[in-house]
């Protein structure tokens, strides 16, 4: 189940996770290509350099001059302004998880306590006059801050020490998340409700699913679940990792994770032919209420962040890419539901990655997808308009029309590049995969002095083509408006269902890897989804209301699959899920293992090891189990983890199973039981551990193994980790922990003068931890920096509100590990 709790962090996570959180202006003094735009040694710098054996980057590059200039990204007049913001490193920002218990608390900490503190720092020092901290204004209910603050400058003294332990300590709980300004805005503007089905489908590193999980769980009563689902795919295996990691924090039931190419997502669609829906299966394909689409891109509107990219950066990045997001966007769009809304997002500045990809997904949609005005959606974030006007650069030449293109270049500045696009017909010629012809590594190289000779000695056509779509609709957000970086946002609502590809239109495209059919069926339901293709058109069923999901819409892909992307690894295992399915008969529910490398996701229906939970913990009969339980090993009796996952995730997974598994999840479900290990668990009636994240959801169903302590004896049990029932300060609450089974509880922080009081009431602002009871000693099974947040946590509540109770503990913990290392009995 990917990353586990945080003991369970992989080296290879670790790893990456530093990585991506490195300050990266460190730059070693050895780099030829260091020269001295960034942050100085200068004393005066506002952005001194606190390493003297540290040599900035270079921060300069001609040809990015004279392309963006060529683009009029920005006015001529405040270009200095632009390029110098370009320049300076990136303010560190962060965000409180607005669905964490803690939530409040820690806004008002930052709000009362650290913006005074560390002002006061600011105004005894010398380097800025700035605020130190403050949250961004047109982020919801103060929950993104800004903080001026380097890391260096953190560590210097007491106060900004303390803030620096304070923002390690939320991050790693899971409370708050270091997430750059600019990146926070596409869910924002997703319009996300807690039943909506999401596809985030290009998600790692996850900071912006973990905000759609948020939206997904924010009115979210204690021991009940949103009815929505979020699937965050990635292609990437080792950043699906850091996904995994990333959400755990959350402690979801509602998030899948898969790992497949976005432009190949499956759809999942069933194929009634062969396929009986089971009685309590309520959906019959994948199909989505917001997709966020934030393709991979050049990336540079994120060069404050890295500025190595000076170096790197050249025209041929964009264009590389350009291909390949509009059919990541195209198959989003074909998996929203009709009414649905996408937001398309890059944090690059090249039209030819931002506006060009949208004015051809609008025209490939024909009417279906409307770009939406949402610029008073988020009332004080500053975006400007999209551009309705740019051109190509291609090896030296500024191209303002396709018709000027070079026979010879046509597979590499596509018609669709253009603002008109006019030539997206003619652009394809009998080859399987012109439109697919894109490289990456195109143009790199031309960043040499040649290149930018060449560059800015061309002479700039004035008839650049202007598009017909309302493109002004798109946002841009660049670094000088609000000191951030640069980013582009746009979003699409899905009308009608996608149109039909003519026939001829289809081999243009790309060869489709099965022939359809000629019916009308055939026609209407042809997906050249790598997945779907030979599925699909056996499909014959007519459109029809789905137990109260969106018809299945008549979508037909566009998405180039082309004959060498049938050769692909996944086009082969998704042959082999197409065979799987063409199985007549009644179909084996859940054909396991599919997927090379990855766990089978595996529904728990041990009856003896269920009953023996519910009945060791008086788990109450209105919460449900079964269905909702999910393994990542098919042998029930070598179970160590027990999943728990929604009721839409399980609706999702039975249709997974139906159709063969086209999904490959990696993780999936919030732990909510362990295996104890032997020797602990043979002494106690129930092996199985309720899990700490998954105590919230299941503690106001737990009747059994609970207890009340006193705000005193709850502290004690939280500083000393085990504590013998004869020194608990209240005398009756050790023996009620004396006269408890062996093995699991549950411990609850009682206001001062309800200990003894029953039936044990929990809400939203409950305060529990799970315990082992031994035979002379409670443990506490929360790991020492849970301890220390909770501890915390007391301390300014027991201080605010005089002894009130407030929080579950919901956070990643290695139970295992603690356990023994605070010296369980045995
Ligand atoms: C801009 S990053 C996404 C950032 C992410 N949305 C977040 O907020 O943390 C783009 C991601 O796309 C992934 N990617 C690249 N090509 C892909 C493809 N064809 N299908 C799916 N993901 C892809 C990369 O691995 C990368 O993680």
């Amino acid at each position: 189940m990917g990353g586990g709790g945080r003991g369970g962090r992989s080296r290879t996570q670790r790893k990456h996770f530093r990585q991506s959180r490195d300050n990266v202006w460190k730059r070693s003094k050895s780099d030829p290509n260091a020269n001295s735009s960034a942050p100085s040694n200068d004393p005066n710098d506002p952005n001194p350099n606190p390493n003297p054996t540290w040599t900035p980057f270079a921060t300069e590059n001609a040809s990015f001059d004279a392309y963006y200039k060529g683009q009029c990204i920005v006015e001529t007049t405040e270009w200095d302004q632009f390029v110098s913001v370009l320049r300076t490193p990136l303010p560190a920002t962060f965000r409180i998880n607005s669905s964490s218990q803690f939530a409040d608390d820690i806004r008002s900490q930052l709000e009362n306590d650290f913006v005074h503190s560390l002002r006061d720092e600011v105004a005894e020092g010398v380097e800025s006059e700035t605020e130190a901290i403050r949250p961004l204004p047109w982020y919801p209910g103060n929950f993104a801050w800004h903080s001026n603050f380097s890391r260096m400058q953190l560590r210097k003294n007491q106060t900004l020490e303390r803030f620096h332990e304070f923002l390690k300590l939320e991050n790693e709980i899971g409370n708050i998340t270091r997430q750059e300004a600019v990146s926070m805005v596409p869910p924002l503007f997703l319009d996300v409700h807690p039943d909506h089905f999401v596809l985030d489908m290009c998600a790692a590193p996850g900071s912006k699913t973990f905000q759609l999980l948020e939206i997904i769980h924010q009115s979210t009563k204690v021991g009940s679940l949103p009815a929505g689902v979020v699937i965050a795919n990635d292609l990437d295996v080792q950043r699906c990792n850091l996904l995994i990691h990333q959400t755990k924090r959350m402690c979801t039931a509602n998030l899948i994770v898969t790992n497949h190419e976005a432009q190949n997502f499956p759809g999942c669609r069933l194929n009634r032919n062969h396929e009986v829906m089971e009685p309590d299966q309520h959906i019959g394909q994948l199909l989505f209420d917001r997709v966020l689409c934030d393709v991979p891109c050049s990336g540079d509107g994120t060069l404050r962040k890295a500025p190595d990219l000076w170096r790197k950066w050249n025209t041929g990045m964009g264009h590389g890419l350009h291909p390949l997001q509009v059919i990541i966007a195209m198959r989003g769009l074909s998996l929203l539901k009709v009414g649905g809304r996408m937001v398309y997002s890059t944090c690059s500045m090249n039209p030819i990655e931002n506006e060009a990809v949208v004015a051809e997904v609008l025209r490939r949609c024909g009417g279906s997808v409307k770009l939406v005005d949402v610029s008073s959606e988020v009332p004080k974030l500053i975006c400007r308009p999209g551009l309705k006007t740019w051109k190509v650069y291609d090896k030296g030449t500024w191209l303002a029309s396709y018709k000027d293109v070079p026979k010879y270049r046509r597979s590499i500045a596509l018609a669709s590049m253009f603002p008109s696009g006019s030539s997206f017909h003619e652009s394809v010629d009998s080859d399987c995969n012109v439109e697919m012809g894109y490289d990456v590594t195109d143009g790199v190289g031309e960043n040499s002095e040649d290149g930018v000779q060449e560059m800015v000695n061309t002479v700039v056509p004035d008839s650049a083509e202007v598009s017909d779509f309302p493109l002004e609709h798109c946002m841009r957000i660049v670094p000088h408006d609000q000191n951030t970086g640069a980013f582009f946002i746009a979003v699409l609502q899905k009308v009608s269902p996608l149109p039909a590809i003519p026939e001829k239109s289809k081999k243009r495209i790309g060869k489709p890897c099965a022939e359809p059919s000629n019916t009308l069926e055939g026609e209407r339901l042809l997906q050249v989804d790598s997945l779907e293709s030979a599925q699909a058109v056996l499909e014959t069923v007519p459109e029809e209301n789905v137990n109260g999901h969106e018809p299945p819409a008549i979508d037909v892909e566009v998405s180039p699959v082309t004959c060498e992307e049938k050769n692909s690894k996944e086009t082969q295992e998704a042959h082999n899920v197409e065979n799987m399915t063409k199985v007549p008969g009644k179909r084996k529910l859940q054909i396991q293992g599919k997927w090379r490398g990855v766990d089978p996701v595996v529904f728990f229906k041990s009856e003896a090891i269920v009953n023996n939970i519910k009945d060791f913990y008086g788990i109450d009969e209105h919460f449900p189990f079964d269905g909702h339980l999910v393994t990542r090993n098919e042998d029930a009796s070598h179970v160590k983890r027990i999943y728990y996952v929604s009721k839409s995730v399980k609706d999702v997974l039975e249709l997974n199973y139906s159709v063969g598994q086209q999904l490959k999840i990696t993780s999936v479900g919030l732990k909510m039981f362990e295996r104890q290990s032997a020797r602990q668990g043979s002494s106690a009636p129930c092996s199985f551990r309720i899990s700490s994240e998954g105590l919230p959801l299941i503690l106001p169903h737990i009747t059994k193994q609970i207890l009340r302590a006193s705000p005193v004896d709850f502290k004690h049990l939280l500083e000393n980790k085990d504590v013998k029932f004869e020194d608990f300060a209240d005398a009756e609450f050790g023996k009620k922990a004396a006269s408890l089974m062996p093995g699991c509880c549950v411990l609850i922080l009682g206001k001062g003068n309800e200990v003894g009081t029953e039936p044990i009431q929990v809400d939203d602002s409950t305060i529990a931890i799970g315990c082992w009871k031994g035979r002379s000693r409670l443990n506490v099974m929360v790991t020492a920096m849970d301890c220390q947040e909770l501890l915390e946590r007391l301390v300014i509540r027991l201080g605010s509100e005089n002894g009130s109770s407030v929080h579950v503990v919901k956070s990643s913990i290695d139970v295992e590990g603690i356990v023994s290392s605070t010296g369980v009995e045995r």
